[in-house]
């Protein structure tokens, strides 16, 4: 596969990337002003506006060592590339210990984020990781910022994708994303997998500069159903999907079976991995790219990439997280910002 990261034009115009916090437990605080500091100064052309808790920030600037507090903050902003958003939590909060009355203020971060982009303010959203049950014990009902972001937007239908960015340029996308397993061959249509793949295939094309995406898709059964006799959903629904889909000359092959797929020989010359639930592709991406890989939700109107883990409750506050995949998410928003904009310029 082609890596993810293009190249960003020289005169390139200069956009506004919003981050939201996340979780303010987890390790989204720490790892977004530690990627900052490093991706702000690779990015002239980018300014980035911090929407979190200000005194939970620079709480947690020092940790692993270094500036810490305002000081912390104050030398992030000098640049005038970065610039905090205060966004008041409901209750102090500790690393490493979630707090359902702080649930609200997770999504007052995002609320914040997407009607900024939705408004032009922001040309990007980055989201550093929130811990989806915090939010349900808060009383809103919540599976994951994708869903939030579809519904936030009025977007009836959108993809996540994960994406390698380093030496393992892979990317797996999602036909269905936070379902209990009993619950995806229901949630499999043909219409629905036609959909997925054009969205695919726009946003790969619009956003990534591939011609002509190939996407392969995986069964949803152990060798792809073996004829039907290990299940019905590759004939009756995922080959009717990629029949209608190449028709409308979107380069869709499959289905194989997943067990299978994930090897060299398959990859090479492949763009994407179209795969059937959350737990069928995801292991593989993570296995091959955990540390630099991120998250993309494709469909929306508005650009949002994201990190490819979650809260690491474990080592927030430590300074142990590695900060690779926001840095590669920040990095990743930065491009692609600056690609539709050239792309807008250009009519
Ligand atoms: N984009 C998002 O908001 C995401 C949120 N989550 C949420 O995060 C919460 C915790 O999920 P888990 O399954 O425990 O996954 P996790 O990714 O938080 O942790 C899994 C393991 O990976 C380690 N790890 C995670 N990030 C790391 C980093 N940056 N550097 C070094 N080690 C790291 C953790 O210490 C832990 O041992 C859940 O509520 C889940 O829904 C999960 C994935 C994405
Ligand atoms: N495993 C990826 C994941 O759960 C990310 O979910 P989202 O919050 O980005 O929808």
């Amino acid at each position: 596969m082609e890596p993810t990261r293009a190249a960003v034009p020289p005169q390139a115009s200069a956009v506004t990337i919003a981050v939201t916090t996340g979780e303010p437990a987890g390790v989204g605080p720490e790892l977004t002003l530690k990627a900052l500091a490093d991706a702000a100064s690779r990015w002239p052309q980018a300014r980035f506006v911090v929407l979190g808790d200000q005194p939970l920030l620079a709480a947690r600037a020092g940790a692993g060592g270094g500036l810490a507090g305002e000081p912390a903050l104050a030398a992030l902003a000098a640049s005038g590339q970065i610039a905090f958003a205060h966004r008041p939590l409901a209750v102090p909060c500790a690393p490493g210990r979630l707090d359902p009355a702080n649930g609200r203020y997770v999504l007052d971060l995002l609320d914040h984020a997407i009607d900024g982009a939705l408004a032009g303010a922001y040309d990007a959203i980055v989201t550093a990781p929130l811990q989806k049950s915090t939010i349900n014990d808060a009383g809103v009902p919540f599976t994951g910022h994708t869903e939030y972001l579809a519904e936030r937007t009025g977007t009836a239908r959108v993809v996540m994708m994960l994406a390698g960015t380093g030496a393992h340029p892979l990317r797996v996308a999602l036909a269905t994303t936070h379902l209990p397993l009993s619950a995806v061959s229901a949630a499999l249509s043909r219409p629905m997998l036609v959909e997925t793949l054009r969205i695919i295939d726009a946003d790969l094309r619009r956003d990534f500069g591939l011609p002509r995406p190939a996407i392969l898709v995986t069964g949803l059964n152990p060798h792809a159903g073996e004829n039907g006799y290990l299940g019905r959903e590759e004939i009756d629904v995922i080959e009717p999907a990629l029949a209608e889909a190449q028709a409308l000359g979107i380069d869709a092959r499959g289905p194989y079976p997943a067990d299978t797929l994930f090897q060299p020989r398959f990859l090479d010359g492949a763009d994407c991995v179209l795969a059937m639930f959350h737990d069928q592709g995801l292991p593989v991406l993570k296995y091959a790219t955990f540390g630099e890989g991120i998250n993309i939700t494709l469909g929306l109107p508005i650009i949002r990439t994201s990190v490819d883990h979650g809260t690491a409750l474990d080592l927030a506050g430590t300074g142990r997280a590695d900060a690779g995949s926001m840095i590669a998410a920040l990095d990743t928003a930065v491009t692609m910002a600056v690609h539709r904009a050239a792309a807008r310029r250009a009519g």
